[in-house]
């Protein structure tokens, strides 16, 4: 037999629909299935309904499942759609394993999905029906990259993407007809971080970078970048000093933050302004990143002896002018003299090497609303109503 329609599957195997809803639990084609279910068997490719109405088609081992328009699956040109699979003997077993949040949602488990697209199509619709029933609001489904067969069939069902990872997608449900949404949307923004970095002479550690945007070429800008997941501002900025110059520095404070909108996918962008302490004034130029760095002519001549003993040959691009440039020639750049952030920025931290500004330092703590060790920035100004105490009465070269 070529292939089988579910009503053959019943019939042959004389069995009722939970007969067939246990078959789903099973990899479909060319595995190991029941005795009694091997009667029914689909053992070859089938073809996949070319009619107009199929959205989605998945081949599952020789099989074929298609979503269709209708709400339905076909499977092997079966609709599936139509059959009772929703009697009370297959509702109880074909829920998918899922746990309640504290919203009065549910969270699928993702670890316990069912391997077979046939049987997730109907244990989704099943479980959809359930939780509706209970009255239950958010659904959370995590599908992992390597299920990525079930999205669609999970789209079809009428789930939304939420997030994606690489390792998987995110997809959600509201069930409440008469509520609207309350689920939180992803994530909005994105975290970047930029380092000024001042040594004692009043230079500032500068960068050009090998690629940005035509309109930045050649300007001598501060060191930026992104935050990683669960990293801190703090050690995020000393580490994309480090990464672009190969400067080590200590992290002082956030002197200013900027708030932007629309920046990247369409995700507004927090940028936090840290003024940094230099610990060294070695420069190695991540040669990936940055273009040139001002140093010296002995420094470019041990960048280059660096370059030719790693490398195969170097890139001269690659190597740099100095490290450190005076504050007053930093300022003077045209982009940086018409650019109102920056100069403002620039002022700031002027005040602050004068103690007429006090930026934020962060200090660890716990909050009992989560848990979560967490940083709290903030700055000391009047502790104990000693002025010493604040943390921008302090010099900021130590
Ligand atoms: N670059 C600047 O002069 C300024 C940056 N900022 C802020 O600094 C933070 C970081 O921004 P930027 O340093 O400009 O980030 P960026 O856009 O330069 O990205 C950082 C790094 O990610 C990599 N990258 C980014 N997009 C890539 C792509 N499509 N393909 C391959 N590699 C890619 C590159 O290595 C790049 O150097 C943001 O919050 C931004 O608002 C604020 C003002 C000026």
């Amino acid at each position: 037999m070529d292939s089988v329609s579910l009503s053959e599957v019943t019939v042959i195997k004389g069995t009722t629909h939970l007969g067939f809803m246990h078959s789903f639990r099973q990899p479909f084609c060319g595995v190991k299935i029941s005795p009694k279910f091997y009667l029914s068997k689909v053992d070859g490719p089938k073809a996949i309904s070319s009619s107009s109405n199929t959205k989605s088609q998945f081949v599952y081992g020789g099989g074929s499942i298609a979503a269709t328009s209708d709400s339905g699956y076909k499977m092997n040109g079966v609709n599936l759609k139509s059959r009772t699979l929703m009697s009370s003997a297959v509702k109880e077993r074909s829920l998918l394993d899922a746990y309640d949040d504290e919203y009065g949602g549910v969270i699928v488990d993702h670890g316990k999905l069912p391997s077979n697209p046939y049987a997730f199509a109907s244990m989704l619709r099943a479980s959809l029906s359930d939780w509706r029933r209970k009255g239950k609001k958010g659904v959370w489904l995590k599908l992992p990259v390597e299920q990525s067969e079930l999205v669609p069939i999970a789209i079809k069902e009428g789930f939304e993407y939420h997030h994606a990872e690489k390792g998987y997608v995110m997809l959600t449900y509201w069930i409440p007809e008469e509520e609207p949404s309350m689920l939180p949307a992803n994530a909005s923004h994105q975290v970047g971080v930029g380092g000024f970095v001042l040594n004692q002479h009043k230079e500032v550690l500068v960068v050009q970078e090998k690629y940005c945007a035509p309109s930045i070429t050649g300007l001598w800008k501060l060191p930026t970048g992104f935050i990683n997941e669960s990293e801190e501002i703090f050690s995020g900025a000393v580490r994309e000093v480090k990464e672009e110059t190969g400067v080590d520095t200590e992290f002082s404070e956030v002197i200013a933050f900027r708030h932007a909108h629309n920046v990247a996918f369409e995700k507004s962008d927090l940028f936090f302004i840290c003024m940094l302490r230099p610990l060294s004034d070695k420069i190695i130029i991540d040669a990936l990143e940055i273009k040139a760095a001002k140093v010296n002519v002995t420094r470019v001549f041990i960048r280059m002896l660096q370059l030719y003993m790693l490398q195969d040959g170097p890139d001269y691009n690659d190597c740099c002018v100095f490290q450190w440039m005076p504050l007053a020639e930093f300022v003077e750049q045209p982009m940086i003299r018409g650019d109102k952030m920056f100069k403002r920025v620039i002022e700031i931290c002027e005040a602050r090497l004068s103690h007429r500004y006090c930026g934020l330092s962060p200090h660890r703590l716990v909050s009992t609303f989560d848990g979560k060790p967490s940083s709290l920035y903030y700055n000391v100004v009047d502790d104990d109503h000693d002025p010493s105490h604040s943390n921008c009465s302090t010099e900021f070269y130590r």
